[in-house]
């Protein structure tokens, strides 16, 4: 058995010792034999102090896991506090987005009474012999104070405060809550508001305070953060009482309850001339007068109560992006590569559990994005299940999503598939939302392919090979995923859901969040995304861009539009060789009606803010930042802008911009109005404006001048391919007014029915091909078609521009224009999934940086079966 020592050579005393002894349940001192090596916890400095200690449980297992260290006593080890089970009140779940609350507000203070007769006779000023005023006054003591008003409870939008969850803990939001906190009747944490403060007799009545005016006091009010995008709700009825949206908003809940008035007693005389009188007029009326109560000016004395009611606060976090995907898909660990946040990021499902916020901002800080990382959403979300529905509100605020794919999942597809139909479950309008889709975990098939590769070739073939089967599988992605999109739009269509119809993804970027490669990529992608959900559905919780440019900038959708409008010059511009001092050609510039169309438009933008602030190479005011080097997505950015821009000579940005204003396209201040004349109008202009220019000589030198409608194509080629970029045939054109003046009728008639005729034969061959294709090809059969159309359209194009030289009217050409560059545009998305296909090692990336002229001028063997360069697809 263990003796007894002391302890580094303190004395025990009784009470110490007592106070020891409560920690061990059976054998109270039992952990102190032989325990002459314990010195470090702070119940022995306490017992070794002589003070009343009370160690609590914890220190007792403290002081035991110490004790283990010590020689070895089968005592001390059997000091194995065990909570008792029935003891142990587990911790209730905390939700982080949704909480019931009690608020109360204070109640009003009571107001002075100042008894009656307390005050003096003073002279009346306003006495005058003979007139009605009495010479003295009755001036009392003071006017009564009233009582102060009962403190408000109010909620207030605040930006650091990012859950709820700090309002289970009673409401632990530091000073503020010195009233409030505790846990209600029901449970729920409570809020309480001070009450107001009783009006102070001492500086009321008498003293030094004599006839002073007594001001009511003020009582704080109760302030409760909660972060934005909070809404608020009566418990009971789930009345909406508000939401807090903007950081400083603020929301009163309960009212403080109303202060008592201070009142003047009334004098016995007083008041027995009023009960009198009410007696007399009870005895008027009848009434048997039992009791007169006189202390109805009592009730105005006191305070008001303050009001109680049950809150339930739901959060929905307010982000630009949401991050959707399945668990383990690595939302969480792109939120962490694209931005400062640092979520929780582990190889099992369900690591988040609440959303997680991150500001993308690109291009220098110029364009900010807040991203939210949310919960991974499985089959069945949009029923609840695993809180599914609680997950999917959070995209309720957002304007654009990022699917996360894991691309090495054994069926992305899929999985991308299942996770639009529970958005559209949940609330179609989550799939009308401009979305991007991030393949993840590239690394992971990269490191797959080379596993393969190497052990089917020699090291040399392998990387090859292993590149070559990523890139395979990547476009076999790409494709099937846009498949899915459609047929998901599709599907909805044919069932007649309700709601808007789903749109595909406006980019589909292969990254690797473990390697950040792609992520440049996925960023600019995502600003685009926002741009297009700015411009096609204004948010009034986002400020609205500045200018339509800028809009435009960020808008590839909106782009279309201008790109239709801006074809000829853009057609020109694309064709046109440098001239006099102007820059070498953006690779990028005369890649497509459209997207040239979109350089030129956004370069109206450009030039017109180079011209505002006297800069050469600005981007247009607010265009999302500039497209990462080596990448070029085409898509109306301001880089791209910026590049037509730049192609340009100060002499031709001023000519240009000069143009655009006479053309209404810009207003004086240099803002791109985007208001277009009445056709007619425009054409009448237009038409004005190309002879003047034609009749200067300036128009070969200024192709960019061009008007809508209005070809510069070649001599001999005609007016036949009107604006259209895609003929590459370069040369200046005659002016086509000039052309059709000289026609007579006749020869325009024939013209026309030529015309006519070659159009259907092109349509009846397009419905031939798309017959065919469609058989061949699965999911992305229409694109495939698109595709097919593109080449041959532009050699029909060109040859029709060889063979006719008078044979378009201004309005057949404007009708061209506008085919051909939706074409083109469709050809620019194609281009921009060839551009994100087409990594910098794949072997036909020079590809990429041919216009799309230098595409065209390919022979027609080069193209594959599918109507894309041999070598791309
Ligand atoms: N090899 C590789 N692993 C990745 C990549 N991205 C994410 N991971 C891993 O995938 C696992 C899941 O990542 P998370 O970011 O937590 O996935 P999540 O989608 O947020 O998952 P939940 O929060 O459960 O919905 C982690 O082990 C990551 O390290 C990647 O690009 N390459
Ligand atoms: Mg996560």
């Amino acid at each position: 058995m263990a003796t007894k020592q002391p302890i580094l050579g303190t004395k025990l005393n009784r009470a110490s010792v007592q106070a020891l002894a409560c920690c061990g349940p059976a054998r109270p001192l039992a952990w102190l034999r032989g325990s002459g090596r314990v010195s470090d916890t702070a119940a022995l400095g306490s017992a070794a102090a002589g003070q009343a200690h009370q160690p609590s449980r914890r220190t007792c297992v403290k002081v035991a896991a110490g004790r283990q260290e010590a020689p070895p006593d089968p005592a001390p080890k059997r000091i194995a506090v065990k909570p008792d089970a029935a003891s142990v009140v587990p911790e209730a779940h905390k939700v982080f987005d949704e909480i019931v609350i009690n608020v109360k507000s204070g109640a009003g203070g009571n107001g002075e009474v100042v008894p009656a007769g307390r005050g003096r006779y003073v002279p009346n000023h306003k006495y005058k012999p003979g007139g009605n005023q009495s010479k003295t006054i009755w001036l009392p003591a003071s006017e009564p104070g009233d009582g102060a008003d009962g403190g408000d409870v109010v909620l207030v939008c605040d930006p650091g405060v990012d859950s709820l969850l700090h309002l289970h803990a009673g409401g632990n939001t530091g000073g503020k809550r010195a009233a409030g906190g505790a846990k209600g009747d029901a449970g729920r944490p409570t809020f309480a508001a001070r009450d107001g403060s009783n009006a102070n007799p001492n500086t009321g009545s008498g003293g030094p305070k004599r006839n002073a005016e007594i001001k009511k006091a003020k009582t704080p009010a109760l302030e409760i953060p909660v972060p934005p995008g909070t809404v608020v709700k009566r418990k009971g009825t789930g009345a909406l009482m508000g939401e807090l949206m903007q950081p400083g908003q603020r929301l009163v809940v309960a009212r403080g309850g109303a202060g008592g008035h201070g009142v003047m007693a009334p004098s016995r005389e007083q008041n027995r001339a009023r009960v009198s009188r009410a007696e007399r007029e009870a005895r008027n009326k009848g009434v048997e007068v039992v009791e007169v109560d006189d202390s109805g000016w009592r009730e105005d004395v006191k305070g008001q109560p303050g009001q109680q009611l049950g809150l339930t606060l739901l959060l929905r976090v307010v982000a630009d992006v949401g991050l959707v995907g399945f668990p383990n898909a690595g939302k969480s660990s792109l939120l962490k590569s694209l931005t400062r946040a640092s979520p929780t990021i582990a190889p099992y499902p369900f690591t988040t559990l609440m959303p997680n916020l991150g500001v993308l901002s690109a291009g220098g800080g110029a364009s900010k994005a807040v991203l939210a990382d949310l919960p991974g959403l499985i089959e069945g979300a949009h029923k609840g299940r695993g809180l599914g529905r609680n997950f999917l509100r959070h995209l309720r605020r957002t304007s654009a999503l990022l699917h996360v794919v894991d691309a090495s999942a054994p069926d992305p597809v899929t999985d991308y598939y299942a996770v639009r139909e529970e958005l559209r479950m949940y609330n179609p309008d989550y799939c009308a939302r401009p979305h991007v889709v991030a393949l993840n975990k590239m690394d992971l098939l990269q490191a797959a392919a080379a596993a393969t590769a190497a052990a089917a070739a020699d090291s040399g073939a392998a990387a090859e090979a292993a590149e070559e089967a990523v890139v395979a599988r990547m476009k076999e992605l790409v494709a099937a995923i846009r498949g899915a999109a459609q047929a998901q739009a599709a599907e909805h269509a044919e069932h007649a859901y309700e709601g808007p119809t789903p749109v595909g993804p406006l980019s589909i970027v292969p990254c690797c969040a473990a390697t950040g490669e792609g992520l440049k990529e996925l960023a600019a992608a995502l600003q685009r995304a926002l741009g297009a959900a700015r411009v096609a559905e204004p948010d009034v919780l986002r400020s609205a861009p500045d200018t339509l440019a800028e809009a435009r900038g960020g808008a590839a959708e909106a782009a279309v539009e201008v790109a239709v409008e801006a074809a000829p010059l853009a057609a020109s511009t694309a064709r046109q060789p440098a001239s006099g001092e102007r820059q070498p050609v953006a690779s990028t510039s005369g890649r497509g009606a459209a997207a040239a169309g979109v350089a030129v438009a956004g370069a109206v933008g450009a030039g017109v803010a180079m011209a505002a602030a006297g800069r050469r190479q600005a981007a247009p005011l607010g265009a999302p930042p500039p497209a990462p080097a080596g990448w070029d997505d085409g898509g109306g950015w301001g880089a791209d802008a910026g590049d037509a821009a730049a192609e340009l000579s100060a002499e031709e940005l001023a000519a240009f911009n000069e143009r655009c204003r006479s053309l209404g396209l810009i207003d004086d201040k240099g803002d791109f109005t985007g208001v277009r004349l009445p056709d007619d109008e425009e054409e009448a202009v237009a038409g004005a404006a190309a002879a003047a220019f034609a009749e200067d000589g300036s128009d070969a030198a200024s192709p960019w001048l061009d008007a809508p409608g209005v070809s510069r194509s070649g001599a001999g080629s005609g007016v036949g391919d009107t604006g259209d970029a895609a003929d590459g045939d370069g040369g200046g054109a005659p002016d086509w007014l000039a052309e059709l003046e000289g026609l007579d009728e006749e020869a325009m008639a024939a013209v026309l029915a030529e015309l006519e005729a070659e159009e259907e034969a092109e349509a009846a061959a397009a419905a031939a091909a798309a017959a065919s294709s469609s058989s061949a090809a699965g999911s992305g059969t229409g694109r495939q078609q698109q595709q097919q159309q593109q080449p041959r359209t532009a050699s029909t194009t060109s040859q029709r521009s060889s063979a006719h030289s008078h044979d378009v009217s201004p309005r057949n050409a404007r009708n061209h224009d506008a085919e051909h560059n939706a074409e083109d545009d469709e050809d620019g998305e194609e281009y921009d999934d060839l551009v994100k296909m087409a990594g910098a090692d794949d072997p036909d990336a020079a590809l990429v940086g041919l216009s799309l002229e230098q595409l065209l001028a390919m022979e027609k063997e080069d193209w594959g079966d599918n109507g894309a360069p041999k070598g791309l697809l």
